[in-house]
């Protein structure tokens, strides 16, 4: 038998990988009373979507070509929605600096002149990036890695934010291959980014997880899809995911928070709640700082590497508003930390998938600055004031709005901070050496989108078949 730790959108893949290939019984743990983790969308009274967790997915790579395989899989291709790579949802992404909202350069002419908040033209960074020498390093933090290279106000204005708007942390924290994993190494095997991006578009590397033929994805080059959505919000995947691993014979236990793992000679047991289950391997797709207290007692140094990944709170406060109140069409705004605002952005969502001419924003706030903004528990009240202050204040709209939501995602996003990638390495080899019956899956390991935790559902799953059958 399988145990799935956690039913977020990694478990609830694993749990569908593993039907695809295998008869073995399955049971998928999941502490909460619901399943679809971070994925969560609610549909208001007046019908409109509110997103908390994630809400577009990019189409490109392996992982964006294997979530949409997955799509299509699950019958769920007519229910996609795509925002082409000309949709100004696309083009326009803004960063608001000294009271004003910028737009970040998103054509080579832009490159050329001065543009504000840069004070040069952007042009110049690859003058500097060409020039500077190369340095010799194992990991380094992306706000460093950039002002090196790139120059400071490329790492203020545009990196920092960036990191804001992807992990919700601190870029002099944040390590350069979690982003920025290519243009490190083109430094480290190039001398610079750009002879690293020059030598990458001449020689392509191949595919290393060889997929069947996705119409879907194919749709999604043809067409030059930027992202894509559901029409009936992200969590219609975990749902549909749920219904399916549930017909073919999944055992789900929800409101089980798994408290110990025992490892024996022949089997794990694991305590959740009142049941004690005896499986043959676990696969984990709890964040690994849940994960850690569960194996203390046996494995405490791999616990301890767990426990050394950190997370970060996110405030979401989701508005709709009657009529098309904003000014400009764009995916949103990232404020950056250097600001010293109260909030990390702003999310346009009614521009991506416009709505009966309403507006509809997502307001993210905290990260890695929550405790610091707001303490350890503020209000929903607070929040949405602060929220609604900035909204009047950056994108003027004076109006109220007609609905809200305010949710507190405590510990919702995993922090590669400096060394992650060694520490990842650590846990690998600790789980080899001890033959553990153990698979890691999810977001604090090698990847935070839901891309690159749905491939590693597959990648985890097809590793373990392959050591059965072996
Ligand atoms: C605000 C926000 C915005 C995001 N936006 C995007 C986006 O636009 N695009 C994108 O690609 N990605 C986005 N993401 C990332 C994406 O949501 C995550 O990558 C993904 O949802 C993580 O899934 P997971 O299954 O690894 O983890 P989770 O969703 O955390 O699932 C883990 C599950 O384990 C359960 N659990 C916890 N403890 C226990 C226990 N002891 N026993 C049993 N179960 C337990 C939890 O209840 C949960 O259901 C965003 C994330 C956040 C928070
Ligand atoms: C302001 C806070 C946040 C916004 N989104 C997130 C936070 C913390 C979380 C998030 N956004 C993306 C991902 C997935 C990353 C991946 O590896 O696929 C996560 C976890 C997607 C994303 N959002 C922005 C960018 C540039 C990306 C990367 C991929 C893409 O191009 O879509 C920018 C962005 N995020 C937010 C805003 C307001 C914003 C830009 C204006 C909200």
């Amino acid at each position: 038998m399988y145990v799935i730790l956690g039913g977020g959108i990694g478990g609830l893949s694993a749990a569908h990988y593993l039907q695809n290939i295998t008869t073995k019984h399955i049971t998928l743990i999941e502490a909460s009373n619901r399943l679809g983790g971070w994925v969560k969308t609610t549909k208001t009274s007046k019908g409109f979507i509110f997103e908390h967790g994630p809400r577009t997915v990019r189409p490109k790579g392996i992982a964006g070509e294997n979530t949409l395989a997955l799509v299509e899989e699950l019958g769920l291709v007519n229910n996609v929605m795509h925002i082409p790579y000309n949709h100004p949802a696309a083009q326009n992404r803004f960063v608001y600096v000294n009271k004003q909202l910028h737009a970040l350069p998103n054509n080579f002419r832009s490159l050329l002149f001065t543009q504000p908040p840069f004070t040069k033209p952007l042009i110049s960074a690859l003058f500097q990036d060409l020039r500077t020498p190369k340095k010799v390093s194992t990991d380094e933090s992306i706000y460093e890695f950039v002002k090196r290279r790139l120059g400071k106000d490329i790492a203020e204005y545009a990196v920092s934010p960036l990191v804001c708007g992807v992990c919700a942390g601190d870029a002099k924290e944040i390590s350069v291959k979690l982003l920025m994993k290519s243009l490190f190494e083109a430094e480290q095997q190039y001398g610079s980014i750009t002879k690293g991006i020059l030598m990458n578009m001449i020689k392509r590397k191949p595919n290393p997880i060889p997929l069947s033929k996705c119409e879907l994805y194919e749709r999604s080059e043809k067409e030059r899809w930027s992202v894509w959505s559901l029409d009936e919000g992200l969590e219609l995947l975990p749902e549909t995911l749920k219904i399916n691993a549930k017909r073919r014979g999944a055992n789900v236990m929800l409101n089980s928070p798994c408290q110990e793992l025992v490892f024996g000679p022949e089997k794990v047991t694991v305590k959740a709640g009142e049941k004690k289950l005896e499986c043959d391997h676990i696969i984990s797709s709890l964040p690994a700082k849940v994960l850690a207290p569960l194996l203390a007692k046996q494995h405490p140094e791999l616990s301890n590497d767990l426990l050394s990944i950190p997370t970060v709170t996110v405030a979401v406060v989701n508005l709709q508003f009657k009529g098309r109140v904003l000014e400009k069409d764009a995916f949103g705004f990232l404020v950056p930390p250097s600001e010293k605002l109260p909030i990390l952005g702003i999310v346009f969502d009614t521009c991506c998938f416009p709505k009966d001419s309403n507006t509809v924003l997502t307001v993210m706030m905290g990260g890695k600055w929550f405790e610091e903004l707001y303490g350890k528990n503020p209000t929903p009240e607070r929040l949405l004031s602060t929220a609604m202050q900035q909204v009047r204040s950056v994108l003027r709209i004076s109006g109220a709005p007609e609905e809200h939501q305010v949710s507190v995602l405590r510990d919702c996003i995993p922090q590669y901070v400096l060394g992650h990638h060694e520490r990842i390495e650590r846990i690998k080899a600790y789980v080899r050496q001890h033959k553990l019956p153990l698979s890691f899956v999810g977001g604090s390991y090698e990847g935070i989108g839901v891309n690159d935790v749905i491939l590693s559902a597959r990648t985890a799953v097809s590793n373990l078949i392959r050591k059965d059958n072996s």
